[in-house]
């Protein structure tokens, strides 16, 4: 038995419309399984995202979303076709995968709380060698005007929410095409949320930015997202365009607290 499946349990595939994609997306997962040690989390996923695309990953505790950013990111060990730019990356180091173009946002922001706000946004540009990091950096404290007001102080004497656009500021700097966030709204108060999700929602509009957020918040992510993949015990249960799983029953039971 594969971990995550209960005995007698086996997760049944339901394809919504609008959840299938022809090749040619920005990212494709075709039957990728994750593994921890010996331990097989995911188990044949097959996911993809299109250019500047919102795409939403749902799942109860354990499912396997967060190993799911993972894999894309080259921090697990997986089998399957991974391609970014329409290249393989399954085999490549993170550090390749981030030049690619790939930035993530971890569960727990991992600010670098004895650095200052500026040197934790400048952090992110490290990989950069073109003269636009300065335009960059003015662009995000145009953007977030509470982290230009704080420069000078340290990434660690943020609130939960300052701390959350400073990751973002940061990730972005890497000018990446997509952006992974994992459960970008924990902790955060639903207020605090939903100026996250909207400043989210401009700034990969006008970067021209994909994402894929892993999300509790699922209405909150539904509205932004295009579309969705709902993941159970490590595969994947329900996909579809983000206004179907909104509406699918199922989805509405286990997410949406109908
Ligand atoms: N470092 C690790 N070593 C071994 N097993 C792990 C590790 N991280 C996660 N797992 C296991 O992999 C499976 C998927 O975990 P994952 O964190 O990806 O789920 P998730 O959907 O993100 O859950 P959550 O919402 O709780 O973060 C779980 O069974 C978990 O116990």
């Amino acid at each position: 038995m594969r971990q995550g499946e209960l005995p007698g349990e086996s997760v049944t595939q339901r394809e919504l419309p609008g959840g299938s994609r022809t090749h040619g997306a920005l990212l494709e997962l075709r039957d990728v399984h994750a593994y921890y040690g010996d331990v097989e989390c995911l188990h044949g996923i097959d996911l993809t995202v299109d250019q500047g695309e919102v795409v939403v990953v749902l799942g109860a505790n354990g499912a396997g979303k967060t190993t799911l950013l993972r894999s894309i990111c080259r921090l697990v060990r997986t089998k399957g076709d991974i391609t970014f730019g329409g290249k393989q990356i399954g085999g490549k180091s993170t550090y390749d995968v981030v030049r690619r173009g790939v930035s993530m946002v971890p569960q727990g922001r991992g600010t670098l709380v004895d650095l200052s706000v500026d040197d934790n946004i400048r952090a992110g540009g490290y990989i950069r060698r073109d003269k636009e990091v300065e335009a960059d950096v003015r662009y995000w404290y145009d953007v977030f005007p509470r982290l230009a007001e704080r420069k000078s102080t340290s990434g660690g004497s943020l609130s939960g929410g300052e701390q959350q656009m400073l990751a973002i500021a940061r990730a972005l700097m890497s000018r990446p095409t997509l952006l992974l966030l994992d459960e970008p709204s924990l902790g955060l108060a639903p207020i605090v949320v939903r100026q996250l999700f909207d400043v989210l929602a401009r700034v990969c509009a006008e970067r021209s930015v994909a994402m894929v957020v892993v999300e509790q918040n699922a209405a909150l992510a539904l509205d932004m997202a295009q579309r969705g993949y709902v993941l159970e015990a490590g595969t994947v249960a329900v996909t579809g365009a983000a206004d179907r799983l909104r509406n699918d029953e199922s989805v509405r039971r286990a997410y949406l607290g109908y």
